[in-house]
């Protein structure tokens, strides 16, 4: 372990429904280190293991066999919570980032203050309602206009581009997307990848993000990794990734 690894996966196996006839052996000994400031997109067949992959890493899902560390700390049996002061998380479905009952301040100010207890009656003033409107301006979603509005009431793009804020509010150490522009239409789907490379470039956050966007996977972060029947079939980076073209990764899927 090095000042710049982060995130460590040693070995790491996953079998479901063990010593059953369902039997399936989804993570062949995973062997990762993503470094700090690595920004990485894991592309991969239907079925190959990728969300499994994020899911060992967040936590919801145990392990069979191996370890994850992060910035030194084993947590490869602990909870999502206890992962959460660490790794945030932007989900496929916008609805499962934000609370859609309370107003997009409310979510913000929840985000911020996640690992502090409050009470949102308290925590009301005109200088946060100028600094949240100061943050959601930047996603040029018109949600500066829609503090008091219930997130229940956005579309699907400024839900999730509200999602990307909450989740990167809180500065973590690692970032997982999680397909986080598949359910989004193809220009909104663009305004929020562009929007997640920003906010990833100025705060110097370090992120894994599954997509089944070739173009994507290509033009943004600095790292690509292909997962081919729950193992790391490629791992490309700096100028070797620069160098890849859509074709070659699709011979790669075959
Ligand atoms: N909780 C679970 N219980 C049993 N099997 C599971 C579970 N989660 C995933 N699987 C199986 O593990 C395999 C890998 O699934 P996973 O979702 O990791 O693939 P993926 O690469 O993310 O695929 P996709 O691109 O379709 O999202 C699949 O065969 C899936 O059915």
């Amino acid at each position: 372990m090095t000042n710049s690894d982060i995130l460590k996966i040693q070995n790491l196996q996953k079998v479901f429904f063990p010593g059953t006839i369902n039997q399936r052996h989804i993570l062949k000994d995973i062997n990762l280190t993503i470094n700090s400031g690595d920004f990485i997109s894991v592309i991969g067949n239907n079925g190959a293991g990728k969300s499994t992959l994020l899911n060992t890493i967040a936590g919801n899902l145990p392990v069979d066999a191996g370890s994850v560390t992060i910035l030194g700390n084993d947590i490869t049996n602990a909870s999502v919570a206890s992962r959460s002061k660490w790794i945030s998380r932007v989900f496929q479905d916008p609805k499962l980032g934000t609370a859609g009952e309370l107003t997009v301040a409310e979510n913000l100010a929840l985000s911020e203050k996640k690992h502090r207890h409050f009470n949102l009656h308290f925590y009301h003033s005109a200088e946060r309602d100028r600094r949240f409107t100061t943050l959601l301006s930047r996603l040029n979603m018109g949600l500066e206009d829609r503090l008091n509005t219930q997130v229940k009431y956005l579309s699907g793009g400024q839900r999730q581009a509200l999602s990307l804020l909450m989740a990167t509010l809180s500065q973590p150490d690692l970032l997982l997307l999680d397909e986080h522009t598949a359910a989004l239409d193809p220009y909104t789907s663009s305004e929020v990848m562009h929007l997640t490379n920003d906010i990833i470039s100025e705060r110097h956050l370090t992120s894994l993000m599954i997509t089944h966007k070739m173009e994507d996977a290509l033009q943004y972060g600095n790292r690509l990794l292909m997962v081919q029947d729950g193992q790391i079939k490629l791992d490309v980076r700096g100028a070797d990734k620069q160098r890849l073209r859509k074709a070659e990764l699709l011979d790669l899927f075959n």
